[in-house]
């Protein structure tokens, strides 16, 4: 176990066992066990664990999402929350802190994931997990087939670490580097830095994103026809439903 890890779960203790809720950790009959992180090459900083929900899990945070009377017609597309989060939201992010504490890395190469600084990397930097509370601005969102959001940088007004859970229907998130980074020059459209770098995004599925992900990559999902594409083939679009956990900065 890394310096990091065991420091953290001496801090934080074991995981901590459901208290009263599907959401925290998963259940009898549930095959998840431990998050496995997959670090996207290429872009630092962005972290993706594919199974942090069970379907069980999934559904019960759909239910809660939707007992807060939000989505009831298809016209409503986005709620939000500051501060005080509700009971289920507060439960997700305690999840979100233990499947940093307490998962697992991956990397295709077997050895250390490291990041462009040459250090081991981390899910998430122990400066953010043990800011209190992790999180304080929950946003909903709701997108009907066809529907997304345009290529952008989460504002500045937030801190770093951001988290986007997905739920319902599976998308293409793509990634492009902010311009100021590519070094562009007209006609670099075709240069590797401006290349979109497409992250497949399952229902149950979590990402993290911190560091350079967050500051130096837009993130945006075009579900138009044609840009869906994973594997060749088109997907398949339902309603999708991301909830995106971030944490106020600290005014003065
Ligand atoms: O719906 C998503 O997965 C992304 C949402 C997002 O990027 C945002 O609200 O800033
Ligand atoms: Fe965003």
């Amino acid at each position: 176990m890394d310096d990091q890890k065991e420091l953290l779960r001496t801090v934080f203790g074991e995981s901590s066992d459901s208290e009263d809720s599907d959401q925290r950790r998963p259940q009898d009959g549930d095959a998840v066990s431990v998050s496995v992180w997959e670090p996207i090459q290429g872009i630092d900083g962005l972290w993706l664990c594919r199974d942090f929900l069970s379907p069980q899990q999934q559904a019960s945070l759909l239910a809660s999402v939707l007992n807060e009377g939000w989505f009831t017609e298809a016209s409503q597309n986005q709620a939000m929350r500051f501060g005080n989060l509700p009971q289920w939201a507060t439960e997700l992010s305690d999840s979100i802190c233990d499947a940093v504490i307490f998962g697992d890395h991956i990397s295709e190469s077997k050895d250390l994931v490291v990041s462009d600084s040459g250090m081991e990397a981390c899910v998430l930097p122990s400066i953010l997990l043990c800011r209190e509370p992790l999180f304080d601005q929950l946003i909903a969102n709701a997108y009907q087939p066809g529907e997304g959001i345009c290529a952008h940088v989460d504002l500045m007004r937030f801190e770093d670490g951001i988290a986007i859970i997905s739920l319902e229907s599976s998308c293409v998130m793509h990634f492009s580097q902010v311009e100021e980074v590519c070094d562009i020059v007209e006609g670099s459209e075709n240069h590797p830095s401006m290349k979109k770098m497409p992250v497949y995004l399952t229902p149950g599925s979590l990402i993290l994103m911190s560091g350079p992900a967050r500051y130096l990559w837009k993130h945006e999902i075009n579900r138009k026809p044609g840009f869906q594409m994973w594997e060749g083939q088109e997907l398949k679009q339902k309603r999708r439903i991301s909830i995106t956990l971030r944490k106020l900065c600290q005014v003065e």
